[in-house]
């Protein structure tokens, strides 16, 4: 007696993708239904650890695939662990990870995404089981759970549309079976998955790396035996090994191509695109264990979310213990993917012990250092000298992707992780006063300091534009210091946490009191003296005028064309970011500015004895507001004031 039951609403969405937008790029169902035959595996495996009875009487765990040109079906079989029913129809008929769901509806919402876009972005979250049905119509999954009795076995079919079937059947053998009856068309362009040529081609492709046995069935070439017919090769009964099957990263680095390294990386990343760098080592000591990173070349859509599920694959003697295994990597860098193999963590290993392992902290730290050293290679070799070899050449403009994509989530590393400070400072870039795009660092920066400057300057503001053009930059502008500007979020914050780069001091020109120290000469502040003085009466009338709104009032020689700016105090959050706080909802700290005036402006100029001095105050106030990005706090107000002036 079969039952029927309906897909959860979002698989039913996927799987209209699925057949809508993969079928640029059909044969990875191959390597989606191989490595969960794999996982099947290494699943019993990891529970036969403390129950070897699961093994029954078929200790070799392989994954078999059989081709039938006659019935039109490809079918892909395991001895791992299987299903019961209510598993099939949990496993087979929802989505459980909540990442892909939000990402479905997001994909559903984004209808401007064009068919190979989809592809792409679904690619990321790997289609899994349902990829089957880019090539075929219906499928057949026949399994049954080790440690079940034979009768209590599961058929589930679907036709891939809106519902799929279950039935109870006697299977004798543990494991599971996935038939795809490959769909039939004008083209019939499914046929080719039915060639054991093709297939063991796209195993060589995906799925050499798999620890596992992938076996077929052997083929051989027969002479005919009629008189004058040619010979053809025919299937026996035999099967061969049509895969490596040894671990990648148990091989040695020498003996692996950089093709097998790249779909290594596809398989276990889902990533369409090729990874940017890896990093391949087997550490000895006091902890040993061998780790493969990857840097990707793409941003997951979701990167800044820093509580997703970062991680590496944790494998132990070569059995696999757990994927997305986060302790063993610092969150900044989440987007690494990869694969550790300890050889000292014990087989039981908890997500929980993990935390508070000795050995996992000395593999994040190796890790960590690892992802530097490769990411600083990649940094040296950006832009190649022109004498440089071949293969650093083929390195440049690595790094400049790789920061495009990544470099928001580096800087977290500021404020994560102390011990790396330095190394991560040098890896950072910004864009300045010479340069549009991020490619300035800090020692670049450094080594273009004028003669006498002391501190590297930068400012923070919300977009390039408003960087660029704010007043508080004029000065540095019309004596040609260089200065950083800063866009992201992060910047801020980050900075918080690097108060110096190699001996020199990080000074936001929206901070505190100008001091261009030596770079200012005896005449210039002399000058600025002098007209600080005159301006003293004027000064105490601004304080009383603007009481309310800030926390002082001074003359600055920061500005050059505008008439005033507002800056906070040394150590004090800037104005931008306390906006950025306010509007996110949490709590920023309620202290007023301090504006700054150029009494050269011919605006501030006009203050002393007219008769508009309450609105042109204020006025001056709201302006700096504006020319930061700010609002006046009453726009209507501020809009009368400068037309009373106007009219
Ligand atoms: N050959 C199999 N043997 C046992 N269980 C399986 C098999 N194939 C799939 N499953 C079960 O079905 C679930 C869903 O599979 P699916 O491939 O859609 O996603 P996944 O493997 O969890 O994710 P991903 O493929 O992105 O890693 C699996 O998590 C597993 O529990």
């Amino acid at each position: 007696m079969s039952q029927k039951h309906s897909f959860q609403a979002e698989v039913a969405q996927l799987l209209h993708l699925v057949t809508h937008s993969l079928y640029s790029n059909k044969e990875i169902f191959v390597r989606e239904l191989v490595s969960n035959a794999s996982d099947a595996c290494d699943k019993l495996r990891y529970e036969a650890l403390n129950n070897s009875a699961l093994y029954e009487d078929a200790p070799e765990l392989r994954v078999r695939i059989a081709l039938d040109k006659k019935a039109r079906t490809l079918t892909i079989t395991d001895n791992g662990i299987g299903m019961s029913a209510q598993e099939a129809i949990d496993h087979l008929g929802t989505i459980a990870k909540s990442g892909t769901k939000d990402f479905m509806s997001k994909l559903g919402a984004d209808k401007q995404a064009d068919a190979k876009e989809q592809g792409q972005l679904i690619g990321q979250f790997g289609v899994g089981f349902y990829s089957g049905f880019i090539v075929a119509d219906k499928i057949t999954v026949e399994s049954r759970r080790a440690g079940l009795k034979p009768e209590e076995g599961v058929r589930w079919t679907s036709g891939g549309t809106g519902d799929f079937e279950v039935e109870t059947i006697t299977r004798p053998e543990r494991g599971t079976s996935v038939i795809l009856h490959l769909r039939e068309d004008e083209s019939n362009s499914a046929d080719e998955y039915l060639s054991a040529w093709k297939i063991k081609q796209i195993i060589g492709k995906y799925s050499d790396h798999i620890a596992l046995p992938i076996q077929m069935r052997k083929e051989e070439w027969k002479e005919s035996e009629e008189e004058g017919k040619p010979g053809e090769m025919v299937t026996t009964d035999e099967w061969e090994t049509v895969n490596k099957a040894s671990a990648l990263w148990t091989r040695a680095k020498k003996d692996i191509t950089k093709e097998e390294y790249e779909s290594f990386y596809q398989g276990i990343s889902h990533d369409y695109e090729a990874p940017l760098a890896w990093s391949h080592n087997r550490v000895e000591g006091s902890t040993e264990y061998t780790q493969l990173l990857y840097v990707p070349a793409k941003a997951p859509y979701d990167l800044w979310n820093r509580d997703k599920k970062g991680g590496l694959k944790l494998y132990v003697k070569r059995v696999f213990i757990m994927d997305e295994a986060e302790a063993l990597l610092p969150s900044y860098l989440r987007f690494v993917k990869g694969v550790v193999d300890s050889a000292d963590l014990p087989l039981n290993v908890s997500r929980e012990l993990l935390q508070e392992s000795r050995d996992v902290r000395a593999i994040r730290d190796g890790n960590t250092k690892r992802v530097l050293t490769l990411l600083e290679n990649l940094a040296k070799h950006d832009v190649p000298a022109t004498d440089a070899s071949e293969e650093d050449k083929a390195e440049a403009g690595k790094y400049s992707k790789f920061y495009a994509e990544f470099g928001t989530v580096l800087k977290e590393g500021l404020g994560e992780d102390f011990a790396n400070r330095e190394r991560l400072a040098k890896l950072l870039r910004y864009a300045s006063t010479t340069s549009d795009t991020a490619t300035v660092s800090l020692a670049d920066y450094k080594a273009r300091m004028k003669e006498g400057q002391e501190a590297i300057y930068y400012i923070t503001a919300d977009t390039l534009a408003a960087a660029k053009n704010s007043p508080q930059l004029e000065v540095f502008k019309k004596k040609g210091i260089e200065v950083l500007l800063m866009t992201e979020r992060v910047d801020e914050w980050a900075l918080s946490y690097l108060t110096e780069f190699d001996g020199t001091p990080l000074q936001s020109v929206a901070k505190g009191a100008v001091d261009l120290g030596k770079l200012q000469d005896e005449a210039e502040k002399k000058a600025a003296e002098e007209a600080a003085e005159a301006f003293k009466p004027v000064l105490a009338k601004l304080k009383e005028a603007l009481k309310d709104k800030t926390e002082d009032v001074r003359v600055t020689t920061r500005l050059v064309d505008s008439p005033a700016c507002l800056v906070v105090k040394d150590g004090e959050v800037s104005n931008q970011l306390a906006r950025l706080l306010k509007q996110a909802g949490q709590k920023a700290p309620d202290s007023k500015p301090i504006l700054e005036v150029n009494p050269e402006h011919a605006l501030v100029k006009k203050l002393d004895g007219s008769v508009h001095f309450h609105d042109l105050a204020h006025i001056l106030y709201d302006q700096a507001l504006l020319a930061e990005g700010g609002l006046p706090e009453d726009p209507a107000a501020y809009v009368k004031r400068v037309n009373a002036l106007l009219v």
